[in-house]
């Protein structure tokens, strides 16, 4: 398609000889309706292989942005927590809506363009060299120069269009926290504030995408500037022969159509390199994010295993975030089947962490968790994190129903299961209330529902998961002192016959568990029942004489 188009543009230009000679020099009567039927029809097979290539090309395009977004999120869902942490969210967003963009533009502009105005050019120049050699070889003159610029200018574009990236970045992720934070701004009154470092942020972004806009408003006028140069020198060359040769006169028209055809695509040339400059600096940061190899993964031989009792035991595990510094410092413990074990201590201590590490969200540095007397590195992720419910403190939920919020850990899950794990987790008579039921949609991140209504539906969520092992990280501190007694409640029933492992920071709510860690600077610095704990009149016996006199 591509050769039709750039062979029916030069086929334009080598008409006009047979045009000039035939109708205007020798008066041929014939010719003077071949000629302009001959245009016609090749104009009309010209424009209906360019809309079918424009088509194509978008397509290509377009594609391109697709397949990217689609393997930047998968790469995104599967990479390691820690990595997703590390990296700002704005950079996976401007990855995914920015680069995938450029990319798509350098490969349904860049490349397809660039192909076909190739060969357009060649086309031209090849009626040039075949009019009058001498002549084509004079106004070749401004090619290296042309080509210089180019390759000048494609650099400056391609540097300033990282910046700008980066910059993208920076303001997606200011968007997303001040989105999520609104509440937060109002209540301090920080509006203007928020506006100012927005719009800092805005105007870099400007300044970057203006270097690039007048790099590449420069490449043209600069390209035209030689071109005219090149004209002019074939003219005046030209002109010399054709008074002292027997050069015609279509033949000198037929050259100069040509060649001022041939700075079309040439033009088109020079600013389809800048975009395609942009668009390889675009792959570069596009492949980097996608060649990130997750670490936590399945490690060789690992099996598919059913845990069914979920026994979970830490043998000296030691574990240190990215910044090195250690967060456990040799943590040993068990959690027996069907037993309950709650972790508390001071803010920092490492509770959350040590729970972290059971569903592999981190591999320990050292020392080993086991789960049924296993290894969990030797189970499958996906088997192991079947054998498990996590209750977070977040109560995350999706912007869908309740039902499919309910049903997410068990896709699949009928109506009335839904509901009986509703029921379970007392949300059932506040969800029966909602004018659509189980079919309510709770808004972005559940903005809908109350605190307690979200934290019910997250319990009856793990209710319906029914795995054998609880991992509840403070599930209750969100809520006031009426609310969390109605889901200690129903925690309760939820964590009957399984092994749960709890953080609470209210004391008070793990008073019946059947053994307590106080987890200390990376360290478990005491263990027991909670009378034995208050007994000893250690760390909990003062961290609970803290929290009564709250
Ligand atoms: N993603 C992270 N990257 C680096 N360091 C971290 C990260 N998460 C936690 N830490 C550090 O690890 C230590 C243990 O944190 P952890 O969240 O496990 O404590 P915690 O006992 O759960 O605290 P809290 O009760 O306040 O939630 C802290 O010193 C904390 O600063």
């Amino acid at each position: 398609m591509m050769a039709l188009v750039a062979g029916m543009t030069a086929a334009l230009a080598w008409l006009l000889d047979p045009a000039i000679d035939e109708i205007f020099v020798n008066k041929d009567p014939t010719a003077l309706w071949v000629v302009p039927l001959a245009v016609v029809a090749v104009a009309l097979v010209k424009s209906v292989a360019d809309y079918i290539q424009s088509v194509q090309m978008a397509y290509v395009g377009q594609r391109i942005v697709a397949d990217t977004q689609l393997r930047l999120f998968d790469r995104f869902m599967r990479a390691d927590l820690a990595w997703i942490h590390d990296i700002h969210s704005g950079r996976l967003m401007s990855a995914f809506l920015y680069d995938a963009g450029l990319l798509s533009e350098a490969v349904s502009k860049g490349v397809v363009g660039i192909l076909r105005d190739a060969v357009s050019v060649v086309m031209l120049v090849g009626v040039m060299y075949y009019q009058n050699w001498q002549l084509a070889l004079v106004a070749s003159v401004g090619f290296p120069v042309a080509t210089l610029v180019m390759r000048r200018m494609g650099r400056k574009t391609r540097k300033v269009s990282t910046k700008a990236q980066a910059e993208t970045g920076t303001l997606s992720s200011l968007l997303t926290e001040r989105f999520d934070g609104t509440r937060l701004i109002k209540a301090y009154g920080r509006e203007t504030d928020e506006l100012a470092t927005v719009s800092a942020s805005v105007e870099r972004r400007l300044g970057h995408l203006m270097r690039g806009v007048r790099t590449k408003a420069a490449t043209v006028p600069i390209n035209d500037a030689i071109g005219a140069i090149a004209i002019a020198a074939a003219i005046l060359y030209g002109g010399s022969q054709a008074q002292t040769t027997d050069m015609s006169f279509g033949a000198f028209t037929s050259f100069l159509a040509a060649m001022i055809m041939a700075y079309q695509p040439l033009r088109s040339l020079a600013a389809l390199n800048n975009v395609w400059q942009e668009g390889l600096a675009a792959a570069e940061r596009v492949f980097a994010m996608q060649d990130v190899e997750p670490r936590v993964t399945d490690a060789p031989g690992a099996r598919d295993i059913a845990f069914d009792k979920g026994e979970i035991r830490f043998d000296d595990v030691r574990f240190a975030y990215n910044d090195g510094t250690p967060a456990l410092k040799g943590v040993s413990f068990t959690v027996p089947a069907g037993k309950t074990v709650a972790l508390v201590g001071p803010s920092g201590g490492g509770k959350s962490t040590t729970v972290n590490l059971i569903p592999r969200f981190y591999d320990p540095g050292a020392g080993r968790i086991l789960i049924d007397g296993t290894d969990i590195r030797e189970a499958t992720l996906a088997s192991l994190r079947r054998a498990m419910a996590l209750v977070a403190q977040e109560a995350t939920l999706f912007d869908d129903t309740i039902a499919a919020n309910i049903a997410y850990g068990r896709p699949g899950a009928t109506p009335a299961e839904v509901e009986a794990a509703a029921r379970a987790a007392a949300a059932h008579d506040f969800i029966a209330g909602l004018p659509q039921g189980y079919g309510t949609v709770v808004g972005e991140s559940g903005v809908k529902l109350s605190g307690g209504q979200r934290q019910r539906i997250c319990i009856a969520r793990a209710f319906l998961r029914d795995a054998p092992i609880l991992l509840l990280d403070e599930a209750t501190s969100a809520l006031d002192t009426e609310s969390e007694r109605a889901i200690q409640a129903t925690l309760r029933g939820l964590m009957k016959g399984r092994t749960t492992l709890v953080i609470a920071h209210r004391l008070s709510t793990i008073v019946d568990a059947d053994c307590i860690h106080v987890v200390e600077g990376g360290r478990i610095a005491e263990s027991g029942s909670h009378d034995e704990l208050i007994a000893k009149g250690g760390l909990y016996a003062r961290l609970y004489a803290q929290a009564e006199a709250e």
